[in-house]
C-alpha cells in the first residue's frame, strides 16, 4: 500500500536541479525514448553498451575533451582517473547529457548507448537520463524524508505502484535499508555524509536506470564510509553498468574492472582492463601519473 506522504511545497532551484539530475526529468526538451538493443531482462555482462566515437568537448572555444574512443561494458565498473582539469567529469557528463544544461558546452563525436548516437536528433535528453541515473560528489538529499527521498524520482515518473516495495528494494539495495528501516520519516538531512550518499544512490537506483553514473561519490566521505560506499559498487554492478569518475587511484585499483586515464589536455591516453593500466602500462605518461610522478 503506498504510504501519505505529504508534499513540502514547492521546490528551490537548487531542488528542482538536484532532482532533474535524480529523475531525468529536466522539463522542456523534446520526448522520444532511447531504446538499447536488448531488454534489461537481457543485459549481457561484459558487452558494450555505451560506445564513445570520437568525442569531442568544447566550452566555448577551450577544447575540454579530445577524439575519446571507448567502449563500456554493462555490468562493470569503468573507472575514469586522470590529473583535475583532464575531462573526466565532462566525459561523464557527455554519457547522459547533462553538458546539455551548460549554454557553452557543445560535443562533437557519436556517443552511442545500447546502439543509438545520444546525440542524434529526436532522442529525447529525459528520457535518456531516466536510464543512465547519476550521483555526484557531496551527496545532496533533499529537504525530505528518507522514504520521500528514496521515492522521489518514482513520484515524478509517476510510478506509484508497489511504491513501498520500490523503496525498500532500493534502501535494500544501496545498503542503507537496516540503518533507517525504523526512522524513514525522519529527515534525510539528518543522516550522516556516508548515509546520505549511499541514500543518493538509493534514489537514483530507485527508478531501476541501466547505468549509474557516478562522480568522486566517496570523495566527501570518511575513510569507514567510503569502504562502505566501495563495497556498495562493487554489489551495484551486479545489476548496473558503472561508471564512476575517482581521484583515487587505489580506489579505481579497487573497485573497477575497466580504467580509463585521462591526462592533460583531454586526452583518452590509455584504456582497458584496470590489472592490466596499473601493473603494465602500455604509455610511459600513464606509468608515470599512476605512480605518483606528476597529477
Ligand atoms: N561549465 C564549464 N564551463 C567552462 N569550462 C568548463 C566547464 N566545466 C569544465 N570546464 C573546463 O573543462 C576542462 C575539463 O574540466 P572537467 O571538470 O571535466 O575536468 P576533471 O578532470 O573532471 O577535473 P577535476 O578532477 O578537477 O574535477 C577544464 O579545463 C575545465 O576548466
Amino acid at each position: 500500500m503506498a504510504r501519505n506522504v505529504p508534499d513540502d511545497g514547492k521546490p528551490s532551484r537548487n531542488e528542482r536541479i538536484d532532482a532533474a539530475e535524480a529523475s531525468g526529468e529536466t522539463g522542456g526538451l523534446i520526448e522520444t525514448s532511447v531504446t538499447t538493443e536488448d531488454s534489461d531482462e537481457h543485459s549481457t555482462p561484459g558487452r558494450t553498451i555505451i560506445e564513445s566515437r570520437g568525442v569531442d568537448v568544447f566550452y566555448d572555444d577551450v577544447q575540454a575533451l579530445r577524439g575519446v574512443d571507448m567502449e563500456i561494458p554493462e555490468n562493470r565498473v569503468t573507472a575514469m582517473i586522470g590529473p583535475s582539469g583532464c575531462g573526466k567529469s565532462t566525459f561523464l557528463r557527455t554519457i547522459n547529457r547533462m553538458n546539455d544544461l551548460v549554454d557553452s558546452a557543445r560535443v562533437e563525436g557519436e556517443l552511442r548507448f545500447g546502439g543509438t548516437n545520444v546525440y542524434d536528433e529526436g532522442v529525447d535528453p529525459v528520457a535518456l537520463r531516466r536510464r543512465i541515473g547519476m550521483v555526484f560528489q557531496s551527496p545532496n538529499p533533499f529537504p525530505k524524508s528518507i522514504y520521500d527521498n528514496a521515492a522521489y524520482g518514482l513520484k515524478v515518473q509517476d510510478k506509484t505502484d508497489d511504491i513501498d516495495d520500490r523503496v525498500e528494494r532500493a534502501l535494500r539495495d544501496a545498503a542503507l535499508w537496516d540503518e533507517v528501516q525504523d526512522r524513514l520519516d525522519e529527515s534525510g538531512l539528518e543522516l550522516s555524509g556516508g548515509q546520505q550518499q549511499r541514500l543518493c544512490i538509493a534514489r537514483a537506483i530507485a527508478v531501476d536506470p541501466d547505468v549509474l553514473l557516478m562522480d568522486e561519490p566517496a570523495s566527501a566521505l570518511d575513510p569507514v564510509a567510503t569502504s562502505k560506499v566501495e563495497d556498495l559498487i562493487a554489489d551495484l554492478a551486479e545489476e548496473y553498468t558503472v561508471v564512476i569518475v575517482t581521484h583515487n587511484m587505489q580506489q579505481a585499483a579497487r573497485i573497477s574492472d575497466k580504467t580509463a586515464v585521462f591526462l592533460t589536455g583531454g586526452e583518452l591516453v590509455e584504456f582497458g582492463d584496470t590489472n592490466e593500466i596499473f601493473e603494465n602500462p602500455e604509455h610511459d605518461r600513464v606509468e608515470d601519473y599512476i605512480t605518483g610522478k606528476f597529477g
